[in-house]
Formats: structure tokens, C-alpha cells, sequence
């Protein structure tokens, strides 16, 4: 797997513009999400692969999904030609087993609890720890002391914003982190100021 230049991985989640793209690009992000899942910020095929085409190769294009079919997230996956896939809900090993591809990343989400996780438990080759309730803005208790970092590599999730995502960092040690509405201004809608400040302040 091919990821991210820098030291910390920073995804930019639930773009939906040109504009969004171009800026997540030039603000330095590592990846750039495209939701297929049920959402205000859903795309269809055709509108990810028009985005995908505008970010260049060091920047990996991920197709977000939750409780759909593996027919469905295979035909969205090949159809607007993403390179990275992130589950969101209950999908288990068979999606990972059948979605696996060739130069294709795929990414587990999982709620954060108190229980242990480790990065590869389903063939994946990134975990996301998350608040319940996806693309909501809520944050999850990432400092409290009862939380273990998981193995491997892992994105932190879950009500960043350009205000806390330095200090998320360094309490956990995540390797990357990964927001959507932390850098909107309003539900659905980003904000170019808060994208650039945001990738800013995670590098610190
Ligand atoms: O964005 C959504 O609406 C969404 C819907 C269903 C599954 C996942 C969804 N988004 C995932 C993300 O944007 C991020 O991976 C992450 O949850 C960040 O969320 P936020 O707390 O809004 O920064």
C-alpha cells in the first residue's frame, strides 16, 4: 500500500466540489473521501470519478460505504474508480476477501470502545476508530485514560476540527486522523479556511 508524504496521514472526508478537491490537494491532504454511504454528502459514480480525476497520484481517493452490498460496493468501486475502500457498518471478512484488488487499500471504521483493536484483525490494511454515529461531528473520548491505541496503523476520527486535532494527535499517537464536519461550515458544505487550517494544525 502506497500512502501518504508526510509524517502524519490526513484525510479530508465527504467532498463533494472541484473546489473541495483542489483545495484538500493543496492544503497538503493525504487522502480525499468520497461518501457513497446514505448521507448528506452522498455522490454517485460518476460525480467521485469526475473528483477523482482532478487529484493526482500521492493522494488516495477513498469511497466511503455503510451496510451496503457487495455488489453494489464493488460496482460504485470500479465505476468511479477509487482506490481505497472504507466499511463503515457490519461488513465482514467476505467484503474485505471480495473487494481486495491490486494496488487497492481498504480501510475498517469501528466505533472506539474500551475494548483492544488492532489494525489487520480483517485483512485491512488501515482502521479508523470513530465516534457511533459517522460524519456527525461527535467526538469520541480519545483522552481518557482507559483508551488503548490499537496495533498498527490507525486513523483517529470523530469531531476533529481545526482547534483539537493537534492535541488529539499527541494523546493517542495516531498515525493519521480523518474529519468531515470539523472542517464544514455548514452540514455538507466545506469550508476552504477550515480545510487549509485544519491540515495546518494536525502537522502542527
Ligand atoms: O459523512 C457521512 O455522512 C458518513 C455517513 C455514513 C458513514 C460514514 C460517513 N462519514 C465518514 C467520515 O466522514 C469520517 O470517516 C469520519 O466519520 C469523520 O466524521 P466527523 O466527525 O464528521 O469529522
Amino acid at each position: 500500500m502506497t500512502v501518504g508524504m508526510s509524517d502524519l496521514f490526513v484525510k479530508i472526508c465527504g467532498l463533494r466540489t472541484a473546489r473541495d478537491v483542489d483545495v484538500a490537494v493543496e492544503a497538503g491532504a493525504d487522502a480525499v473521501g468520497f461518501v457513497f454511504a446514505a448521507s448528506p454528502r452522498t455522490v454517485d459514480a460518476e460525480t467521485a470519478r469526475r473528483l477523482s480525476g482532478r487529484v493526482p497520484d500521492h493522494v488516495l481517493t477513498v469511497g466511503v460505504f455503510r451496510g451496503q452490498s457487495m455488489e453494489e460496493v464493488r460496482r460504485l468501486t470500479e465505476e468511479s474508480g477509487i482506490r481505497a475502500v472504507q466499511f463503515h457498518g457490519d461488513e465482514g471478512p467476505a467484503y474485505y476477501e471480495a473487494l481486495r484488488a491490486p494496488g487497492r487499500t481498504l480501510i475498517r471504521a469501528t466505533a472506539a470502545g474500551e475494548l483492544p483493536v488492532r489494525c489487520g484483525e480483517l485483512d485491512e490494511d488501515l482502521l479508523l476508530l470513530d465516534a457511533p454515529d459517522p460524519g456527525s461531528g461527535t467526538p469520541w473520548n480519545w483522552a481518557s485514560p482507559r483508551f488503548t491505541a490499537p496495533e498498527g496503523r490507525w486513523l483517529l476520527a470523530g469531531g476533529l476540527h481545526p482547534d483539537n486535532v493537534r492535541q488529539a494527535v499527541e494523546a493517542t499517537g495516531a498515525w493519521g486522523v480523518d474529519v468531515s464536519s470539523g472542517v464544514e461550515s455548514e452540514r455538507g458544505v466545506k469550508s476552504e479556511q477550515l480545510i487549509r487550517a485544519f491540515v495546518a494544525a494536525a502537522r502542527g
